[in-house]
C-alpha cells in the first residue's frame, strides 16, 4: 500500500521512488537508487536523503504489517559508511514492537547487495493516529487521493506492485 504523491514511494517529480515489499518472517525489504540528485558532498548521498529514505522504508513496513495509519514519532539513523552516487541501498526493516500506539521498528541499509557491506542503520518509533489525523492537519482531498490509490492493493502484500 502506498501513496502516488508520497516523496518517497509515490510518483512525484525529485521523489525517492522507493519500492517496498514484504518478504519472509515478516521483513520488508525496501531499495533506494542513489542518483545525482540526492547528492550532499561530492558524489556522496545527503545524509538528510538517507534518513527520509529510512523514515520510508521504517513506516512502510510499521504501516503494511500493521495496517494502521502511524506517523513517525522519533528517528535515529546512524552513518556507518559513505554511500555512493550510483549505489543502490538495501534497506531490510523488521518490527520490533508495539506498546499501546507507539510501534517500534528497525532496518539495515547495506550497499549494493542483500548482503553488501552495513552503511546505514536506523531506528523509529511510530505513532498510531486515527484518519482524523490527516485531515486535521492535511486535508480532506489528499486522504481521499490515498484511499484511492491504496484501495487497489489493499488484499495484496506487495506494497509497491
Ligand atoms: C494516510 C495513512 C493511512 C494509513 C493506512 C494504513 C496503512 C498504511 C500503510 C502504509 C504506509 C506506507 C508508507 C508510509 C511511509 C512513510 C511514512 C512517513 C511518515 C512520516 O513522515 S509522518 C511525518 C512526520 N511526523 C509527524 O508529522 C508527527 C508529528 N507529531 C505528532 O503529530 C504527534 O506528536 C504524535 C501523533 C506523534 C503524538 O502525539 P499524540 O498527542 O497523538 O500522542 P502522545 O503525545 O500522547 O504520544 C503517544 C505516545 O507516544 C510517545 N511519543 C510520542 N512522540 C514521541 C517521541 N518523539 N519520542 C518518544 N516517545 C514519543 C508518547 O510519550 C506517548 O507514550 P505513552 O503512551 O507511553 O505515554
Amino acid at each position: 500500500m502506498h501513496y502516488i504523491e508520497c516523496f518517497g514511494c509515490g510518483d512525484v517529480d525529485g521523489g525517492l521512488h522507493m519500492t517496498s515489499t514484504v518478504g519472509e518472517e515478516h521483513l520488508v525489504r525496501s531499495r533506494f537508487e542513489v542518483t545525482r540528485a540526492h547528492q550532499g558532498a561530492p558524489g556522496l548521498a545527503h545524509g538528510g536523503l538517507l534518513a527520509c529514505a529510512f523514515d520510508e522504508a521504517l513506516g512502510s513496513a510499521a504501516g503494511n504489517l500493521l495496517r494502521r495509519p502511524a506517523v513517525t514519532g522519533k528517528l535515529e539513523t546512524d552513518f556507518l559508511r559513505p554511500v555512493p552516487v550510483g549505489s543502490t541501498l538495501y534497506i531490510v526493516t523488521k518490527l520490533d514492537g508495539v506498546a499501546g500506539r507507539k510501534i517500534y521498528v528497525s532496518a539495515n541499509g547495506r550497499l549494493d547487495a542483500e548482503d553488501g557491506p552495513l552503511a546505514v542503520r536506523a531506528r523509529a518509533l511510530f505513532v498510531e493516529v486515527t484518519f482524523e489525523h490527516f485531515t486535521s492537519h492535511g486535508s480532506a482531498d489528499a486522504l481521499e487521493k490515498f484511499s484511492q490509490t491504496a484501495g487497489r492493493s489493499r488484499e495484496d502484500w506487495d506494497i509497491n506492485p
